[in-house]
């Protein structure tokens, strides 16, 4: 696998080898051992799958408060995806700044998210499937959202003058600067 380091501290693109032959391919999408090597994280927990109909559906960004924040291991089986990291260690010299990678099927490259960062994703095309593995159990009274447009972030979605379809409670998420930041995760 190759790995690439996107500018902010923990976040990577992994992009797992592909074998390919005249059936299609094979690829190990995970492997323990690789990652321990290379100090990521494999203590994963759960493995999430969602499906967006349309493009320009938005999802995030979303975090966990400790003590249930999460690793993110994300990748995309089905369609393209724009996805983002933001960083929201308050003690972190990058506070508030965010990157962003296209995830695709064709490719199956993957971006580890750290906790300590917002996660958020468009789809650029119809049926994305996105796949992803979490190193802490899903737990709603921890489960917190940020506006996918807060301008002090200023994340530049690649909407294409589109309007994004969203989740209630993503519409109605608070900015970056208003949420309670004693329960999130800082940096070592
Ligand atoms: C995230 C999650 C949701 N759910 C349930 C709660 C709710 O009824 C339904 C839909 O939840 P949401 O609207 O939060 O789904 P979604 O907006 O897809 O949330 C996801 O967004 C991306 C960007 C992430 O980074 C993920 O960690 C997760 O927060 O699924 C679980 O049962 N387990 C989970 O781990």
């Amino acid at each position: 696998m190759q790995i690439r380091d996107l500018g902010l501290e923990g976040v990577k693109e992994i992009i797992p080898k592909r074998f390919g032959d005249a059936r299609g391919f094979f690829s190990e999408t995970y492997n323990q051992k690789q990652f321990e090597a290379e100090n990521l994280p494999t203590n994963w927990v759960q493995d999430n799958h969602s499906l967006s109909a349309d493009a320009y559906v938005l999802r995030g960004l979303h975090f966990q408060t400790n003590p249930m924040a999460q690793d993110k291991l994300v990748r995309v089986i089905s369609g393209q995806v724009f996805d983002v990291a933001v960083d929201i260690r308050k003690n972190s010299p990058d506070y508030g700044k965010w990157v962003g990678l296209k995830l695709c099927a064709e490719q199956g490259n993957q971006i580890l998210v750290p906790k300590g960062y917002a996660h958020g994703f468009l789809t650029l095309t119809p049926n994305a499937q996105v796949v992803y593995k979490v190193t802490a159990l899903y737990a709603p009274e921890n489960d917190r959202s940020i506006a996918w447009n807060d301008s002090e972030v200023g994340i530049e979605w690649p909407l294409d003058g589109q309007v994004p379809q969203l989740s209630e409670k993503d519409a109605s998420a608070p900015k970056l600067s208003e949420i309670d930041n004693n329960f999130i995760y800082l940096k070592s």
